[in-house]
């Protein structure tokens, strides 16, 4: 039987012990000898790892568990990389969010600014990743990255490393299509989906099931509800918070205007960034409500099992851990599952430009995914995902090359911002945030270089 090695990289994640869980209950489909958690925070990752530890306890004796902060140890030899790293952790997702709100600008972790700012702070540690990865690990080996912002990072390790064997994925479409699935009274794995754009920046243009079309049936659902069920507790436990209930809730908004697709709810950020901001509050963001919920809960929990032996959250597998399991056993078997995912478009779109970086059905395979032909897409999906692009391609650029300029355009062309005025304030408080994260930004001329 063949075994495999895999390392976390972000092993301190508040999603490691779901993820470990997802690992352990499809053991049979990718039976693993070893599992190394690397993270470049110690401590941090010390206590999830008791949590990860317990949970792998709950099923086998078998499988050798290393924690390491040295890459040489996590990566040597191994078969499969999760990545899952949030650089600069959630002091700065909290100013990622709250730096642009103070601007009247959408603040928010992986869309409009703060998205940009992320994206900043996470493609050169994630260049380092596939580098170490490429040092040490098995020649044929995988990332499958979540690490955000997905889209960015993407961008980033294309151009950088494009011989990269590296899968960058996202679960927001395999979670609306849970609420889509409960909505229609039937099973995610039963629902077939079209679906085209960027990550965080797309639309489901069909949901079947059995070869039937039911979107209309969503469609009536969303006019009435948005893309909640009654109780919501019952989709996933983790959208029980308001700000989860709200995004889902404002599918409704973005639908009463347009109605043709189903749209990844992120969109919400793009498309009524002025009402976005007038319904936030800038002094307590996301970010407070996953310190104040999720992290706090999980490093509770770890204090707790550490006192009395007993762990009081079972770490439910969501879909998020689902999906990268599903994602990677198709990858290691071969078995050309469908899936959403991440890759360069090269025609799978033929009005989009060839290398940008698309998420669409493909079949997954051991060499990587082959997506499904989409064809051209209308106008007004072009041009919004033509301008959101651009603003990441440049944002690209702007790091690669150390241009303040280009990092001014990248923001000044994101459509959460409203002038290049404002884009240029908020760009220089975040510059400030970031000083420890971001490369310089040469921002003049002298004789036509910039300095
Ligand atoms: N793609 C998706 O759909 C999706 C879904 C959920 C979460 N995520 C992403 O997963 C990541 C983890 O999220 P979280 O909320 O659990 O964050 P977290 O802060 O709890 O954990 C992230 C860990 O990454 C570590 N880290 C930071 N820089 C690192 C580096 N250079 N090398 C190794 N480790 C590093 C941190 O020390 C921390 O322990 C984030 O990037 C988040 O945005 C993505
Ligand atoms: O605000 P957070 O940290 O709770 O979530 C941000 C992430 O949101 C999406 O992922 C969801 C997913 O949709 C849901 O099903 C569940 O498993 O939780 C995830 C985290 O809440 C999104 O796709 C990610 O990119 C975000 O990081
Ligand atoms: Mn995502």
């Amino acid at each position: 039987m063949t075994t495999y090695k895999l390392a976390v990289a972000g092993g301190g994640s508040t999603y490691t012990p779901g993820i470990i869980r997802s690992l352990m209950d499809r053991l049979e489909d990718l039976p693993l000898s070893e599992i190394r958690f690397y993270d470049i925070d110690g401590e941090r990752q010390s206590k999830v790892v008791v949590a990860a530890k317990a949970v792998i306890a709950e099923y086998t004796d078998t499988i050798q568990v290393v924690e390491t902060t040295d890459p040489k140890t996590a990566f040597e030899d191994v078969d499969f990389v999760f990545a899952q790293m949030r650089v600069g952790k959630y002091a700065m997702r909290e100013l990622d969010e709250k730096i642009p709100l103070s601007h009247n600008v959408v603040g928010q972790e992986t869309c409009g600014p703060g998205g940009l700012a992320y994206g900043l702070r996470t493609i050169f540690p994630m260049v380092e990743l596939v580098d170490y990865v490429d040092q040490y690990a098995k020649k044929n080996a995988w990332i499958v990255n979540y690490s955000n912002p997905a889209s960015i990072v993407a961008e980033g390790v294309r151009k950088l490393r494009p011989n990269a064997r590296i899968l960058n994925i996202c679960d927001m479409p395999v979670a609306t299509m849970r609420n889509m699935a409960a909505i229609l009274g039937v099973n995610r794995e039963d629902l077939v989906v079209d679906y085209f754009g960027l990550n965080h920046f797309g639309w489901f243009t069909k949901v079947e099931v059995n070869g039937v079309d039911r979107l209309s049936e969503l469609r009536e659902h969303v006019y009435q509800h948005g893309l909640l069920t009654e109780d919501v507790s019952k989709i996933d436990y983790r959208h029980a918070d308001s700000s989860w209930i709200k995004t889902f809730k404002n599918i409704k908004l973005i639908m009463d205007h347009f109605p043709e697709y189903l749209p990844n709810p992120y969109l919400q950020y793009y498309l009524f960034p002025d009402y976005i901001v007038e319904t936030s509050n800038k002094e307590y963001t996301r970010a407070n409500e996953v310190m104040d919920g999720r992290e706090k809960t999980l490093f509770e929990t770890v204090r707790k099992y550490e006192e009395t032996g007993i762990l009081e959250d079972a770490f439910a597998v969501g879909v998020h851990g689902t999906f990268i399991v599903d994602v990677t056993i198709s990858l290691a078997q071969n078995l050309g599952r469908r899936y959403l995912v991440m890759l360069e478009n090269n025609g799978t779109i033929p009005n989009l430009p060839a290398d940008a970086m698309i998420e669409v059905p493909a079949l997954i395979t051991s060499n990587g995914p082959i997506p499904e032909y989409v064809g051209e897409i209308p106008y007004f999906y072009k041009a919004m995902i033509d301008q959101q692009l651009a603003s990441e391609k440049i944002l690209v650029e702007a790091i690669t090359e150390g241009s303040y300029i280009k990092a001014l355009q990248a923001f000044t062309l994101n459509k959460t911002i409203p002038s290049a005025k404002v884009a240029k304030a908020v760009l220089d408080d975040l510059i400030e945030a970031n000083k420890e994260y971001w490369p310089t930004l040469a921002q003049e001329y002298k004789e036509g270089v910039l300095v």
